[in-house]
């Protein structure tokens, strides 16, 4: 007997990455595709099944999810909030089976079949019963090192080990390059300082896929532990609560200004374009492949229109923003980051380091493949430095409300300022009217996939992105 795929369905509803919660579904398949090494110990068992999803809704579809499992004989009751059930398996007899990423025990099996992959195996791969574990040259890793695993809001699940490294396994599963791995390791190879270091990478091949040539299945990489990081997010955040701290000052004066740091997130951006267009095609589109770019921000607010009643009195001068994107006649494209925000970004003791190269979570792997202007994740940088004051103020306005427009003031300031210091150590001091023309269209169409994203998730936040569609058709 394997696991009932209710086991699963409970699990799954408990976690924090499972994107399904809230739509019916059930789980219409479970796949074993392999088993960790665990070295001599042989304690615990760690396993990896792929469950597919199907969801009920209108909707519909599936999607796959990893479930890296420790199975013990016993139970572990250390690890009962990592419970996924017991059941009995063909060969591994009664188990009690727990999400592995809790587990140090099974999370030291990863780290010593990475470290296998540099050490025994020559070629710096491992293959074990078809998990392959590749590593890059350069770092000895720290078995020691314990894990502890991150507990924040995240898509995927990470777990550091010690201060040396830290492992994103990968949880909705697409067949194919991840690319977070891909554009890591061209980054790495070059030495980049502007990116946590790759240092190995786990896959599966499944011979069964693709009529039964085979694909490859990314499932986890395992990157430099970034120390001395503070998220870039909560720096600029608090840049702005000193500004407000101190009504007198503009915001070049306060202490905690943010600009040199907006500067130095233009360059490092900057840097990291430059060594992704050598490293992966750049293509010139032509008008016609503009038109497309321009049809694809138009069918995305046709999507929003219906989701978000407050854009429809915007949708001429968001229409207008596409149309002007259509009188280009060449735009470069080439590999970008995809989702860009100060979210992503942190800033260590050595400068600051762009991280999650997977491009926007919601798009298909095709689509998040596809070379794309670099305008677009400059446009995600600034409409991040227009989140930033107005989350603040959400923050103060009910102790402080006399402080309103003051502080509205300074953060059309703050706002501008930091903009304009990014953009500025991005591009040089004067941008071309088609680069203009280029990244209005790409502010405009972050700012719809925003108000999507916030009347989905943060509902009370929809007036953020919606204000900054509405300056928009006032510019
Ligand atoms: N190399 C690293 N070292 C330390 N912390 C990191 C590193 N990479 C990411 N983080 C932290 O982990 C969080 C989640 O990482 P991210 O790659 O965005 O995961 P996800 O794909 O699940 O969104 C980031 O916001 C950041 O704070
Ligand atoms: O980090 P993710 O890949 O999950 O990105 C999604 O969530 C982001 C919020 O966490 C969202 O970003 C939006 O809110 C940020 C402030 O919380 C702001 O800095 C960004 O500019 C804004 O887009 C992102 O859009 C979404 O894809």
């Amino acid at each position: 007997m394997i696991p009932e795929p209710e086991v699963f369905t409970r699990y799954l509803e408990r976690t924090r990455w499972f994107g399904g919660k809230g739509r019916p579904f059930e789980v219409a398949s479970v796949r074993r595709i392999g088993e960790v090494p665990c070295g001599a110990e042989g304690k615990p068992t760690v396993v990896i099944d792929l469950v597919e999803v199907a969801y009920g809704d209108a909707e519909g579809g599936s999607d796959v999810y990893q479930v890296p499992m420790a199975l013990y004989e016993h139970p572990e009751t250390r690890l009962d909030h990592a419970f996924i059930g017991w059941w009995e398996e063909p060969t591994y007899g009664w188990v009690h089976a727990y999400d592995a990423l809790h587990d140090r025990e099974a999370m030291a099996c990863w780290q010593r079949a990475f470290d296998a992959a540099a050490k025994e195996s020559g070629g710096n791969l491992l293959d074990e019963s078809g998990l392959r574990f590749h590593r890059l040259p350069g770092h000895d890793l720290d078995l020691e090192a314990h894990s502890t695993l991150f507990s924040g809001e995240q898509s995927n699940s990470s777990v550091a080990f010690g201060e040396d490294a830290l492992m994103k396994v990968f949880r909705k599963i697409t067949p194919g390059v991840n690319p977070d791995i891909s554009v890591h390791d061209v980054l790495t190879r070059r030495g980049s300082d502007h990116i946590a270091a790759l240092y190995g990478y786990l896959d599966w091949v499944d011979e069964d896929a693709d009529g039964g040539a085979g694909t490859t299945v990314q499932l986890a990489m395992l990157q430099e532990f970034l120390r001395t990081a503070s998220d870039g997010w909560d720096l600029a955040i608090t840049s702005v609560r000193n500004l407000y701290a101190d009504s007198e000052l503009h915001a070049h004066e306060a202490g905690g200004d943010f600009a040199s740091e907006a500067a130095r997130l233009g360059t490092a951006l900057r840097e990291v374009h430059d060594v992704l267009a050598e490293h992966f095609p750049v293509e010139e589109l032509d008008a016609a492949a503009v038109a497309e770019l321009a049809d694809g921000m138009d069918a995305r607010l046709d999507a929003a229109l219906g989701v978000v009643p407050g854009l429809a009195e915007h949708e001429s001068t968001l229409r207008a923003a596409y149309a002007r994107l259509r009188t280009l006649d060449g735009v470069r494209v080439q590999q970008i980051h995809g989702d860009l925000h100060l979210g992503q970004t942190l800033r260590t003791s050595l400068g600051w380091k762009i991280v999650d190269f997977e491009g926007e979570p919601a798009k298909p792997l095709s689509e998040r493949l596809r070379p794309d202007s670099p305008w677009r994740d400059v446009a995600g940088m600034l409409r991040s430095f227009d989140y930033v004051p107005h989350v603040v103020e959400r923050q103060l306005a009910e102790d402080h409300p006399e402080d309103v427009e003051q502080r509205a003031q300074r953060a059309d300031e703050w706002a501008h300022r930091n903009r304009n210091h990014f953009l500025t150590a991005y591009a040089g001091i004067d941008i071309t009217p088609e680069q203009r023309t280029l990244l209005d269209a790409y502010v405009a169409d972050k700012a719809v996939y925003e108000t999507v994203y916030e009347t989905r998730n943060r509902p009370t936040w929809v007036d953020i992105p919606l204000e900054a569609v509405a300056r928009i058709g006032a510019a």
